[in-house]
């Protein structure tokens, strides 16, 4: 059997009831690609994630994962899904929350995952390893769910918005952070988000979407090196990516 690696979104749509949620996209994603979905809200951004992760059926066309379902991708370890809110757990340390999907998935993932106690001193939680999640400040958490997914070894990491609740600082760190932990990895990102910011700085690609009904009206090639640091975003390059995608978001919106 040949397999597909990657991503692959071959005209998927969704129906919910009479509303058509998503027109048929089409969208791969390589290995090792970070690409972002930005558009107003209604557009679609979660339904296509949450289909992308095996939690939502398209209403028509497919979508697969290495070749597989996402179902399948899912059992197999192969996807990770990062909510809004870390939803962690209130009774497990902070040590015990990073370590939360390994419990629950005992069969070994193939690829070695990175060890979460590295990976919370690399996010500067070492010493709050004993800590409890009511200890933790809401970027402190977020970065606990980050080590959660990271620690599973998944190929593909499906983020939803993770950093919408944190304020402007901390939600730049955390751009910052996630562009680190990416690239010893290598795995592959969606990335759902409202900040042109976010789209830039993290992504090798951004897909633009419109709602009624949700599609995809335009892929960005950010062009910009890997890995990305935090200076980047003083670079004119940066700041032209930035204004230029601002244009396609607004003409996609039908404001221009
Ligand atoms: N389970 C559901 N049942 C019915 N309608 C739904 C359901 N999930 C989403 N929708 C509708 O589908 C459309 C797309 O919703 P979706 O949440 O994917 O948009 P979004 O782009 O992620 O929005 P936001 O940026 O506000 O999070 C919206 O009109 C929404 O009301």
């Amino acid at each position: 059997m040949t397999t597909v690696p990657g991503i692959r979104v071959d005209s998927a749509s969704k129906r919910f009831g009479d509303l058509e949620a998503l027109a048929p996209v089409e969208l791969s994603i390589d290995a090792g690609e970070i690409v972002t979905l930005i558009g107003p809200s209604g557009c679609g951004k979660t339904t296509l994630l949450r289909m992308i992760a095996g939690l939502e059926r398209p209403t028509g066309g497919s979508i697969t994962i290495d070749g597989s379902t996402p179902d399948a991708a899912r059992k197999a370890k192969r996807i990770g899904f990062i909510p809004q809110s870390p939803a962690l757990l209130p009774w497990r340390t902070v040590e015990a929350n990073a370590r939360l999907l390994l419990d629950l998935n005992s069969s070994a993932n193939p690829a070695a995952p990175p060890d979460p106690i590295d990976l919370l001193e690399r996010v500067g939680l070492g010493e709050f390893r004993q800590a409890y999640p009511h200890e933790l400040s809401g970027g402190m958490q977020q970065r606990v769910g980050l080590v959660r997914a990271f620690a599973l070894g998944a190929r593909y990491l499906l983020m939803d918005e993770p950093f919408a609740a944190l304020d402007e600082i901390t939600r730049a760190d955390m751009r910052h952070l996630l562009a680190e932990l990416c690239e010893p990895t290598g795995a592959a990102v969606v990335f759902v988000t409202h900040s042109l910011a976010e789209a830039v700085f993290l992504s090798d690609r951004v897909a633009v979407m419109r709602p009624r009904p949700g599609s995809i009206v335009d892929t960005i090639d950010v062009g910009l090196p890997r890995p990305r640091r935090p200076e980047l975003e003083d670079d004119p390059r940066f700041f032209a990516l930035e204004s230029s995608l601002r244009t396609t978001l607004m003409s996609g919106a039908g404001r221009e």
